[in-house]
């Protein structure tokens, strides 16, 4: 699919149309092969110019072609024989040109841009290289070092800094397509050879060998694991070293290698599974499609602790006015201080002036009244929520949204103080609210679908990625965290140390392992927790806490550890020992390694050896286990949607795909093996106990996860 017009009596314009990115698929492919022959072909003809539909040159490779056979002319001889052709080729670049379309552009001779245009070859991002030419072509025309941190991060950049940088010839801010017809014209009769990237030398520049080393030792660092971004570094290497024929045999190479990789696969699941997480559908059928989201201009934020100067922040930064309400002098004059800071640094960083014209900072309820929307972020305490919610109706205008950020209490609990329960839905948000991506929005019984639909919208409008889930305790990310904690501290107490835990995770690709993040996060958050939901209290013997509470396993040793004021980062001392309170680097501690053998000899545990492998096992598959209860419950809409919780918002490395994925990618039946195992081995952790629907997945088959709705489907009308 591209479009072959003659403009201008001597141009051939070929419009790639293959909306709504005009990836090239196989049909787009074939369109180009035949409109570049027969624009060489035609004598009229005296230059060719490449666009897209939709003022969108080109998004990349057809990513939904590469689980399947890939069929039709392949990119590479594609766009070496337009580099070839005799006719000078230039790319109106509006929108995108990502992945293969920058490659495409690559072996024009000429590229012009709108202002507005975003260049990139982000093909890292899915486990790959950018395999049609990019790696050669591309440092070939702005030089080793910058190609190397455009190809190993897969950063867009604007039309300007690609102008900067050299990667395009033009930059206007008017009609590209003009702009580039105008150039074409221009330019016919001058020499190809010197616009020929494939024809220019290997690109020269001063301790080559070192800059690629360095490119080597920062992505490993960075991406512990992951084989995409060491491959984009020796294929650039390459075309640092060889001929470019030679240097277009080893990006192959290292393509072949990478394409049919789990990671890839993992990766590449990763991108559609975020895309499906914003088309939401509810229980009761109502979904993106068929649901109209309200407007929100004006917000109320309540609380200014640090949940709430993070949603003040990202909702301001969107251009949404905020009212943030505070108890008292000193709170608000706090919170106040720390947003106007957030907004002043993200403001210099762009170059722009802050939008602190945006915030009215009150302790005043009555400023609500004229609002479209509140998020509530009090302390998580039930009690408290429900006063702030029940003040809240005597003020806002009846129509006016209440959404409350909770990490796991009961919505509908909250909803029913209220006068409106259809207008109320929790957003979840991630510490810290204006930088993690995560939103859960959470769908209580009487939430109505315009509710949903006006959270979704709002949180993309500032920039989170939206997952919908239904109401229950910790909802889908922290319901599934505290069994994956559960099975990180039972290790400690059968033989593990928080760094050997940590280091097997961090291995698997996490960027901290769940005991650094702990003393990141403060264990007195953890804490305050337990105590509120009665596992701690008076009862509990102060000498030899029980290990069995609740009818289950308990493991103490995280309230032993913040009795002794051990609370993480911010005291200086957790599971890690730090120089300082509030410093970073995480030390081992012997104290802790005493504590830990003082605690088995008290409670007669004999310590055992505990291998990488079963630390990921217990910690993965515990996950994935409650994933599927999640599934069964209806509280997740798909697989993907717990999977997309945890890439954006717990950590879980995108090379893995998600828990679900990793499940599928690992089997399911040796999954329900290893759990069956764990299970018989540790009877007294219930949720170690197979869940339903993986067994009956395995019964089946265990079919691929996208097909995994429709059999929960069916086992839900069983139910
Ligand atoms: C067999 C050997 C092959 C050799 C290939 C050699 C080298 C080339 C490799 C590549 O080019 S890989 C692809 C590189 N490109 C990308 O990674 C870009 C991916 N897309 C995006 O980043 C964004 O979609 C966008 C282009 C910036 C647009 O963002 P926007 O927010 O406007 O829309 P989205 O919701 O993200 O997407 C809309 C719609 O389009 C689908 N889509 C996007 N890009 C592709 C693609 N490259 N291939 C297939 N489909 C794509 C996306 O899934 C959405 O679909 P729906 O959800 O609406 O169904």
């Amino acid at each position: 699919m591209a479009r072959y017009t003659r403009v201008k009596g001597s141009i051939a314009l070929i419009t790639l149309t293959n909306p709504p990115v005009n990836a090239l698929s196989a049909a787009v492919r074939r369109g180009i092969v035949e409109s570049v022959s027969r624009a060489l072909k035609d004598e009229q003809v005296k230059a060719v110019v490449f666009c897209g539909e939709n003022e969108k040159f080109c998004g990349g490779a057809d990513i939904k072609e590469f689980s399947g056979s890939v069929s039709g002319p392949p990119l590479v001889p594609m766009i070496h024989s337009m580099e070839a052709g005799e006719k000078p080729m230039v790319a109106a670049i509006e929108g995108v040109a990502l992945g293969g379309g920058l490659e495409l552009a690559l072996g024009c001779h000429y590229r012009v841009a709108n202002t507005k245009a975003r260049l990139g070859l982000p093909e890292v991002t899915l486990g790959l290289l950018p395999a049609a030419g990019g790696t050669q072509r591309l440092p070939r025309l702005i030089g080793i070092p910058a190609a190397l941190e455009l190809i190993t991060t897969g950063r867009h950049v604007s039309a300007q800094e690609a102008l900067q940088l050299g990667m395009v010839d033009q930059v206007t801010e008017g009609n590209a397509v003009q702009a580039a017809m105008e150039l074409a014209l221009s330019v016919i009769g001058h020499p190809l050879n010197p616009c020929r990237l494939s024809l220019r030398a290997p690109v020269w520049a001063p301790d080559v060998d070192g800059v690629c080393d360095a490119a080597l030792a920062q992505v490993k660092q960075r991406s512990r694991g992951v084989m995409a971004p060491v491959a984009c570094v020796q294929a650039v290497r390459a075309a640092a070293m060889l001929p470019y024929g030679k240097g277009m045999e080893r990006e192959r190479q290292l393509m072949d290698t990478l394409f049919r990789s789990g990671q890839a696969q993992a990766m590449q699941y990763a991108f559609f599974a975020q895309r499906n997480a914003g088309k939401w559908i509810l229980p009761n059928r109502a979904q993106w499609n068929n649901t109209k989201a309200r407007e929100v201009q004006r917000a109320g934020v309540i609380g200014l602790g640090t949940m709430g100067q993070g949603i003040a922040v990202s909702l301001v930064k969107a251009g949404i006015s905020v009212v943030a309400i505070e108890t008292d002098t000193k709170q608000l004059e706090w919170g106040k201080k720390a947003v106007t800071a957030m907004l002043q640094r993200d403001a210099q960083r762009r170059g722009v002036s802050p939008p602190l014209h945006l915030l009215t900072f009150t302790l005043s309820f009555h400023q609500l009244r004229d609002v479209d929307l509140v998020i509530e972020a009090v302390f998580e305490d039930m009690n408290l929520k429900k006063r702030v919610f029940s003040d809240l109706c005597k003020v806002l205008r009846v129509n006016a949204l209440i959404c409350t950020n909770t990490s796991g209490l009961n919505v509908d609990e909250l909803a029913a103080v209220t006068d409106r329960q259809p207008l109320v839905v929790g957003m979840h948000f991630f510490a810290p609210a204006h930088v993690m991506k995560l939103l859960e929005v959470v769908y209580g019984s009487r939430s109505s679908p315009e509710a949903v639909a006006t959270a979704m919208a709002l949180g993309k409008r500032i920039g989170k990625v939206c997952v919908t889930v239904g109401n229950c305790s910790g909802f889908v990310g922290n319901r599934m965290l505290k069994l994956y904690l559960d099975q990180s501290v039972y290790l400690l107490e059968e033989g593990a140390t928080p760094e050997q835990v940590d280091q097997a995770l961090e291995e698997f690709g996490f960027a901290m392992g769940i005991f650094k993040v702990g003393d990141l996060s403060g264990l007195d958050v953890g804490w305050r927790v337990r105590k509120a939901s009665g596992l701690i209290g008076p009862d509990v013997d102060p000498v030899k806490p029980s290990r069995w509470r609740l009818g289950r396993r308990y493991c103490p040793l995280p309230d032993m550890l913040c009795q002794q004021g051990r609370f993480g980062q911010k005291t200086g001392r957790g599971w890690y020992l730090y120089d300082s309170p509030g410093s970073k680097e995480a030390k081992s501690d012997p104290e802790i390694q005493n504590f830990l053998e003082d605690y088995r000899r008290k409670y007669g545990i004999i310590p055992r050896r505990i291998t990488s492998q079963e630390v990921i096992e217990r910690c993965a598959f515990i996950l994935a286990n409650e994933g599927f209860r999640i599934l069964e419950d209806g509280i997740a809409a798909g697989p993907e949607h717990i999977d997309v919780i945890y890439l954006f918002g717990y950590g879980w490395p995108r090379h893995r795909g998600g828990p679900m994925f990793y499940a599928s990618q690992v089997g399911l039946s040796v999954v329900l093996e290893k759990l069956e195992h764990y299970h018989r081995v540790h009877p007294d952790v219930p949720s170690l106990e197979p869940s339903r629907l993986l067994r009956r997945l395995v019964a089946e088959g265990s079919p691929p996860i996208q097909q995994w709705k429709s059999h929960i489907k069916n086992l839900r009308s069983h139910l």
